[in-house]
C-alpha cells in the first residue's frame, strides 16, 4: 500500500491550532467512516435545561481505558470499551503527532455522529478539569465537510472557521480550551445540506485520585 500524503496546516500559531489532511487516506478513510456508523453504540442522551429534558442534537459515543472516567453535570461516566478500530487510529494519530515533534498519549475517544444539517454542537470548550491543565485534543473528521467555528474569549479578534474535510484531523494544543470556544453550527444549504459526518476527538483523561 503507498502511503497517504498528508500535509499540515497551520491554522494559529499561538495557542497551536494546526489541521493535517489525509491522515488515513482512501479507500481507508471510506471505510472507516462506514464502519463506525454502523457499529458503534450510538446514543442520544438527554440533557435537563431549564427543568426539561432534551435529546442532544446528535449521536454520540464515549470509549476508552477502564480508569478514564469523568464527571459531568454531577453524574460519573465510564468508558465504552475501545472499538478495535480506534485502537488503530488512535495509533496512527499518536505517530503523526510524534513525527510533529508532539509526544501524545491518547486514553479515550468522543464519538460524534451528525446525520445532516441539523446535527450540532452547540459553543463550548473542551476544558473538563479531568483533561488537565493545558490538554492536547486530536479530532478526525469524516464524511461531510463542515466548519468548525471558533471565537475567542476576550472578543478582541474575530471569529473564524475551520473548515474540516473528510480524513482531516484538527490538532487543538495547549491553550486552546483556555482562550477559544468552537462549535459546530447547524448548516442549511438548500442546494448542498451536509450529509453524514463523524468526528473523533481523542483526549487523555486524568484518572481521578480517590
Ligand atoms: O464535531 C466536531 O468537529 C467538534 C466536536 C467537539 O468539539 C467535541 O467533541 O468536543
Ligand atoms: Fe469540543
Amino acid at each position: 500500500m503507498p502511503m497517504p500524503s498528508t500535509a499540515w496546516h497551520t491554522l494559529l500559531d499561538s495557542p497551536p491550532l494546526w489541521r493535517l489532511d489525509g491522515l488515513l487516506g482512501d479507500p481507508a478513510a471510506t471505510r472507516l467512516l462506514h464502519r463506525l456508523a454502523a457499529e458503534i453504540p450510538w446514543e442520544r442522551p438527554t440533557l435537563r435545561l431549564y427543568g426539561r429534558e432534551h435529546p442532544i442534537p446528535r449521536h454520540q459515543a464515549w470509549m476508552g481505558d477502564p480508569q478514564a472516567r469523568y464527571r459531568y453535570s454531577g453524574r460519573d461516566f465510564s468508558p465504552l470499551p475501545w472499538h478495535p478500530a480506534l485502537l488503530e487510529v488512535k495509533a496512527e494519530i499518536e505517530a503523526c503527532l510524534a513525527g510533529r515533534g508532539q509526544a501524545a498519549s491518547f486514553n479515550s475517544v468522543l464519538l460524534n455522529r451528525y446525520d445532516d444539517g441539523e446535527a450540532r454542537m452547540g459553543w463550548h470548550s473542551d476544558d473538563e478539569p479531568e483533561l488537565g491543565e493545558a490538554p492536547l485534543i486530536a479530532a478526525l473528521s469524516l464524511g461531510a465537510e463542515r466548519p468548525l467555528r471558533f471565537r475567542w474569549k476576550d472578543r478582541r479578534t474575530a471569529a473564524f472557521n475551520a473548515w474540516l474535510p473528510h480524513d482531516s484531523l484538527l490538532v487543538m494544543g495547549p491553550g486552546c480550551q483556555d482562550m477559544l470556544q468552537h462549535a459546530l453550527l447547524p448548516r442549511k444549504g438548500r442546494n448542498h445540506p451536509p450529509g453524514l459526518r463523524l468526528n473523533l476527538t481523542f483526549r487523555r483523561i486524568q484518572p481521578r485520585q480517590r
